[in-house]
């Protein structure tokens, strides 16, 4: 396997306040990594910072494009949270897919007929057919949620970013994300930030645990006992019943 994203001691935080401290990470190539944490842990700051929108206070960030051919920067897709889209904004289910590819073409000039065919395959692979005239205002939240999705991957990248994907509530949609993460997962790492933890116990193949520091976990095995007693992150991460679901080794914030 090999890394796309090395981070090293890695501060970063807003206004003089450190909310992330010294985190060192590494994505790998076709990882499926679970971001989870108590709320204000600094998750979506650790995205932030992936994705170049926050500047770090210290610490470095490298990008290794593992792809042979083509563009040899590493390609990133980002679904982001429901609390962040504007609704109201007019703009189509097809103009969202396709400005996935903005980066794509120059600025003023127009998509051409590859860029329109490869949003129409898109939206196939999303199950919005029909769909493609309506306004964003006027989705369901999973049928939102597959546009920006669409949106996220039609450039191909190698890493698809989504924060807390479970904000769009439409249970009905869940099983099919999951699915659909999974066939993405094949040619694509996936970075997944969720409160949701039993499903994403089940569908990652390492965690990172984030509350002010980071605690990582290469795979999600059970180590055997359940480790609440030793487990520092908050009853809610652990408390899904009786549903099948993996158990972290031991860690430390
Ligand atoms: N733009 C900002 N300016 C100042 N402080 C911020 C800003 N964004 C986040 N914070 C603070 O940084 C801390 C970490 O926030 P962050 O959103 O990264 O946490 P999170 O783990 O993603 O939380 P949640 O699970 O609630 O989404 C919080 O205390 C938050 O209030």
């Amino acid at each position: 396997m090999k890394p796309i994203i090395e981070i090293k001691n890695l501060n970063a935080g807003y206004d003089g306040r450190t909310v992330l401290r010294d985190v060192n990470l590494t994505v790998y190539d076709r990882d499926f990594l679970g971001i989870i944490g108590p709320n204000g842990g600094g998750k979506t700051t650790l995205i932030k910072c992936i994705l170049g929108l926050l500047k770090p206070l210290s610490g470095e960030i490298s990008f290794t494009s593992s792809r042979t051919a083509g563009n040899l920067q590493l390609t990133m897709g980002y679904l982001p949270q429901y609390n962040s889209i504007d609704r109201k904004f007019p703009i189509t289910v097809g103009e969202v897919i396709l400005s996935g590819l903005s980066s794509k073409k120059p600025l003023i000039s127009r998509f051409t007929k590859e860029h329109k065919e490869k949003a129409h395959q898109v939206i196939v692979r999303m199950g919005l057919e029909g769909l493609e005239e309506r306004a964003i205002g006027a989705l369901s939240g999973g049928q939102l949620q597959r546009a920006l999705l669409g949106r996220a991957i039609i450039s191909d990248p190698e890493v698809v970013i989504l924060d807390e994907p479970s904000t769009y509530i439409d249970k009905r949609f869940e099983a099919r994300l999951y699915q659909l993460l999974a066939e993405i997962n094949k040619d694509c790492a996936i970075i997944l930030v969720s409160h949701d933890i039993g499903t994403v116990l089940q569908q990652v193949k390492s965690i990172a645990c984030v509350n002010e520091t980071l605690d990582y976990h290469p795979d999600t095995g059970i180590t055997g006992e359940w480790l609440e007693r030793n487990f520092n992150c908050p009853i809610e991460l652990l408390g899904h019943g009786t549903l099948p679901h993996r158990v972290l080794g031991e860690h430390h914030h």
